[in-house]
């Protein structure tokens, strides 16, 4: 049985990436304000688009701070960060609904949610995709990761050296793995069952824009 070890600059890089991920947090909690009260769909609307721009400076501010990410060709970071801008969020917004509440908050969220004004159809695949991240229950580390990983998808539209892009991923993958055998070591598939969850993040996220247009408004 191969002995998985994380080296010294794994762990240094791990540490980077997820102080980095926890310091860019969303400014006032969003699950908080809905929790609070009710509001109408176009308020909600109005919620996600502050919520959504307010994540991509988050976004751009953490890719910052990823080893490697300032030195690939600046057009690709570009193209990286409008690639991944909808997964992170859907990613971000799954880690949101997937934290420990006080019992019946989570219930509430989801009500407030499904009665948000998103239609019908979309509300199912989004629930289901956050109940399989929730399902992973993944630290930190891994959340930060992830998202890293996602960021760094080397197939984005316009991004021209994608070899670098693919190296740097590589590098988070290889942490990732092990990490992820180091910390559910009864579970040999969980590397596997977390690179699943980005292929429906990828779905989730083409519904993005009909979704938006979508929204019920009175
Ligand atoms: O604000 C939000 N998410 C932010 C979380 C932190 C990162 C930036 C996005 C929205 C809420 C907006 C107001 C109405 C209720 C949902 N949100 C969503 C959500 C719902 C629909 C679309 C969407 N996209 N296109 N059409 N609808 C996106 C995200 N899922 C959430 C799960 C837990 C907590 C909040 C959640």
């Amino acid at each position: 049985k191969e002995k998985v070890e994380i080296t010294k600059e794994q762990q240094a890089l791990m540490k980077i990436i997820t102080d980095a991920y926890n310091r860019h947090q969303i400014p006032q909690d969003v699950a908080k304000k809905l929790l609070q009260d009710q509001y109408s769909a176009e308020e909600n609307f109005l919620l996600l688009t502050e919520m959504a721009t307010s994540q991509v400076q988050v976004l751009v501010e953490f890719t910052k701070n990823i080893p490697g990410f300032l030195s690939l060709d600046r057009e690709d970071q570009i193209a990286l960060l409008k690639g991944s801008a909808v997964e992170a969020m859907f990613l971000r917004s799954a880690q949101v609904f997937s934290r420990k509440m006080p019992s019946g908050h989570t219930e509430v969220l989801e009500e407030r949610i499904r009665k948000s004004g998103i239609s019908e159809e979309f509300i199912t695949p989004m629930f289901n995709f956050y109940k399989s991240i929730g399902e992973l229950h993944m630290v930190q580390e891994e959340q930060a990761l992830l998202t890293t990983v996602t960021i760094l998808t080397p197939d984005r539209p316009y991004v021209k050296d994608q070899q670098a892009v693919e190296r740097l991923q590589e590098t988070m993958l290889d942490v990732l793995r092990k990490l992820c055998v180091l910390q559910h070591p009864q579970e040999p598939q969980y590397f596997a069952r977390l690179l699943g969850r980005l292929t429906e993040l990828r779905t989730l996220s083409h519904y993005h824009t009909e979704m938006l247009a979508s929204w019920r408004m009175n």
